[in-house]
């Protein structure tokens, strides 16, 4: 018998349970950290999670971080490390410091560049790391051109088995794969799902998309949710519509 199984169950539970403020991200997609802080303001305290993305980072620096800890907000820190195993790992090490939860680095950066930035991730403080697949605003024929013959599906299933194997503590893939994800992998990972448009929203530049609920019943443990949100005319009231989606969704899933 599988002695790791009673406990990933317990975390099963325990994410069945989770909050809806704890399974929803808004992305900060912002290039001053004036703007981000002045819509997080907007928000009214609806969101616990927000996500720091290159846009923000690159500008605001890693003081937007503390920032936002400081007023008891959780970071998700999205900047999709790719590059040599030795320099993803002092970019994890670097990370520590700020004080983010989550932090992405892309899946196809392949095995020895995840097991050193999983190594990385070991020390104290350290933000648990999600493998991004294959991202939301890519089709087939994107993929394609970029010399992978199979589809985002197939492709999404085998990068996400290769973070697992490298011991990454969870996925973002899109809500087209999260339901195969859900099966195919041990129970316990994160699978973080973007690409979400509630009904009547402009799809932008998205691909595979589907809608706060559908995702999560799919199984996704955390929605990232921007333009629904930043752009609403209203963005209280968005996030507030999508919290309530998650939750009548998380009840019955
Ligand atoms: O890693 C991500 O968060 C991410 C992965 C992916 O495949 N697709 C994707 O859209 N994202 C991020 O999720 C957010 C989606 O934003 P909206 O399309 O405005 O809802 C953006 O900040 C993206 O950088």
């Amino acid at each position: 018998m599988e002695i790791a199984a009673p406990q990933r169950l317990d975390q099963a539970v325990a994410e069945a349970r989770t909050d809806a403020k704890d399974r929803l991200a808004v992305a900060l997609d912002f290039p001053s950290a004036v703007s981000a802080l002045a819509f997080v303001y907007r928000l009214e305290g609806r969101c616990r999670w927000f996500k720091v993305g290159m846009e923000l980072f690159y500008a605001a620096g890693s003081g937007l971080i503390h920032d936002l800890r400081e007023k008891g907000f959780e970071v998700f820190l999205d900047l999709k490390l790719h590059d040599i195993p030795n320099t993803v790992a002092g970019a994890v090490q670097s990370v520590t410091s700020t004080g983010a939860s989550l932090l992405t680095l892309h899946a196809s950066g392949g095995e020895r560049m995840m097991l050193a930035a999983v190594e990385a991730a070991q020390a104290p403080g350290s933000p648990r790391l999600l493998a991004v697949t294959v991202l939301t605003s890519m089709d087939g024929a994107d993929l394609n051109g970029t010399g992978v013959a199979s589809s985002p599906r197939d492709q999404a299933v085998r990068l996400a088995l290769l973070a697992q194997r490298c011991g990454v503590a969870g996925m973002v893939c899109s809500p087209e794969e999260v339901e195969i994800l859900r099966r195919k992998l041990d129970v316990g990972n994160l699978l973080v799902v973007p690409g979400i448009r509630p009904v009547g929203a402009a799809i932008g530049d998205q691909r595979r998309i589907a809608t706060p609920g559908s995702a999560i019943r799919d199984g996704a443990s955390m929605l990232v949710v921007g333009r629904p949100i930043t752009q609403a005319a209203d963005p209280a009231q968005a996030a507030a519509a999508i919290l309530a989606e998650i939750e009548a969704a998380g009840s019955i899933s």
